[in-house]
């Protein structure tokens, strides 16, 4: 375990669990669609790469850059550095995150999508804090439940650190307080 992580929340192989399931769920619902997966980077790279191997569709994969974390903290501001590629007039979006923490990112997001119009949005979740929700926004997909803690790994970061470690963990207080 890396020494700045206090405890490991999910392994790598109960992720992997995970993604099977909600990939085998999502390719029964969505059986007969044609599905685009929008990733949001950066932290939703390893997740999105092992749900998508688990999704027997035929799928479009699309991306956005968007971030509003300094530290542990939303600036509350969600800054579009990259936006999606690819005409999604009358398709159905999955948006695949890492975590939906205050919701902030994903109401913006999902609103920006409904806009360009997109028939359905629904959103996959490796991680849902529910504790912090400040604005109103739901995962139809959700990997695991966390209690309010800042966790690493498994695409999450710590200004930028700790996004390659394989497993999900809580950063130990020290590091940031
Ligand atoms: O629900 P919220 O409070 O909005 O928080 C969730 C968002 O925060 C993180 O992104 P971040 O801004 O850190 O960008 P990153 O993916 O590049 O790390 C995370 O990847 C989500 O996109
Ligand atoms: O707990 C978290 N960890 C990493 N990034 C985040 N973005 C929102 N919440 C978190
Ligand atoms: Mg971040």
């Amino acid at each position: 375990m890396h020494k700045d992580c206090k405890e490991i929340l999910f392994t790598h192989d109960q992720i992997v669990k995970r993604c099977e399931d909600i990939g085998t769920q999502i390719s029964e619902e969505y059986k007969g669609k044609n599905v685009i997966l929008v990733g949001l980077l950066k932290g939703s790279i390893p997740f999105f790469a092992e749900l998508a191997q688990h999704i027997s569709l035929d799928v479009e994969f699309d991306f956005m850059a968007v971030s509003s974390y300094e530290g542990t903290e939303s600036t509350g501001n969600v800054l579009v550095k990259k936006d999606i590629s690819n005409d999604i007039t009358g398709k159905d979006i999955i948006i695949v995150e890492d975590i939906l923490d205050t919701g902030k990112t994903l109401h913006t997001v999902r609103a920006m999508l409904l806009e360009k119009g997109a028939a359905s949005v629904e959103i996959a979740t490796l991680l849902n804090k529910q504790e912090r929700r400040l604005y109103p926004i739901q995962a139809k997909y959700v990997g695991f439940e966390i209690p309010n803690a800042f966790v690493i790994g498994y695409g999450m970061d710590y200004n930028e650190n700790y996004r390659n470690l394989p497993y999900v963990g809580v950063l130990k207080e020290e590091v940031y307080s």
